[in-house]
């Protein structure tokens, strides 16, 4: 297998190059629009610059490449941005995937393209995959037309759908739930966390896992792919102060109605993931465990 990986200066993309540099049957080629923030620590991979939303370059490093499979992960991530910078958003993740199907159907490559809870309008979940979509932000609606576009190629393709990922990745800006809450503690600092939205949260290296799992076996059609716990962010905050042992009296327990993001979210989202426990044998750690891992990650990374 020839696997080329998108975004793999992001949080997942970075998760996936540690992965499959393994896989003893797997060339990787890891690409990103911005220089390599890997190069020190896997000097072993091969990089290459590749903007997803240029047509021509997504055309000519695949032609030169040829890889069998792609795994789709880049996208602009920033929900709140996607709401005020709707053109960009289109952008880099609609007309980017755009770009990217037809290549792989010219080619015959195996996608497996990274989507989102937020495809969903949230008042029903834990949702399976044939649950009916209606995005109640920008970034949901942009997720939600690049499936349409994956959904309707001609070639081998995998929808790989998550939920509030969190874990710890190498020079990197962009926080997450479980690095905030502990950071904002460590701090001193109190912070307001919501109790009225429900998701099901991810560990990175899982949804990696996840996502080779569907590209060993080039599988089609869409997986959920998420943690199996439904938990608030109000819950999972609490559960990082304790295992930490920081100040949980310095979190205030709010309604989603006390924020005043420019983009709304979906309330109750989360995953059944049966699905990719049964065809993949995937199985998600706990968030317990997540936790640990985080723990562990960031004492060796102080050393
Ligand atoms: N994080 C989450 O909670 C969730 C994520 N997802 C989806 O999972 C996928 C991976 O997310 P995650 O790793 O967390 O996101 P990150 O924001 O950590 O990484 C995304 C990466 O994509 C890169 N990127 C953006 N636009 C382009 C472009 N035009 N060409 C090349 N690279 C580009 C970014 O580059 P740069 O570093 O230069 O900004 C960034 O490194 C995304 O598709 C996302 O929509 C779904 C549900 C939840
Ligand atoms: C900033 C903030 C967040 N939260 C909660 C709300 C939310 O459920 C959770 C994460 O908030 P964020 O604004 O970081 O993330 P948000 O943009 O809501 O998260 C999303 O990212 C995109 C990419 C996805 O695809 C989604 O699956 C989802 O995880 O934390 C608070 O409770 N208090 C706060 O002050």
């Amino acid at each position: 297998m020839k696997i080329l990986l998108t975004g793999s200066n992001g949080l997942l993309g970075q998760k996936l190059v540690a992965l499959l540099r393994q896989q003893p049957e797997v060339e990787l080629v890891a690409t990103s629009r911005g220089g390599n923030k890997l190069a020190a620590l896997y000097p072993d991979v091969r990089f290459v610059v590749l903007d997803v939303s240029d047509a021509a370059q997504v055309q000519q490093v695949l032609a030169q490449e040829q890889p069998t499979h792609l795994i789709h992960t880049a996208a602009m991530t920033n929900v709140d941005e996607c709401e005020l910078n709707r053109e960009a958003c289109w952008q880099h993740n609609v007309t980017a995937v755009e770009n990217l199907v037809q290549a792989c159907v010219r080619q015959r490559i195996h996608l497996t393209h990274l989507s989102t809870d937020f495809i969903f309008s949230g008042e029903a979940g834990p949702m399976a995959e044939d649950a009916t979509p209606g995005p109640v932000n920008f970034y949901g609606e942009s997720k939600l037309a690049a499936e349409l576009a994956v959904q309707s190629s001609t070639g081998p393709w995998a929808i790989a759908r998550t939920v509030l990922v969190y874990g710890v990745a190498h020079d990197y800006g962009r926080t997450n739930l479980v690095l905030w809450v502990r950071d904002s503690l460590r701090a001193g600092k109190p912070i307001k966390v919501v109790a009225d939205q429900w998701r099901t949260p991810t560990l990175a290296e899982d949804l990696a896992q996840g996502c080779w799992l569907l590209a060993r076996q080039s599988a089609q059609g869409i997986y959920h792919i998420s943690g199996e716990e439904m938990l608030t962010p109000y819950a999972m905050a609490l559960r990082v102060a304790d295992y930490f042992g920081l100040d949980a009296g310095l979190i205030e327990r709010v309604d989603a109605t006390t924020f005043t993001q420019p983009a709304r979210r979906p309330a109750r989202t989360g995953f059944i993931i049966g699905k990719a426990q049964r065809d993949l044998s995937y199985q998600p750690r706990s968030f317990a465990e997540g936790i640990a891992l985080v723990s562990a990650q960031n004492e060796i990374s102080a050393r």
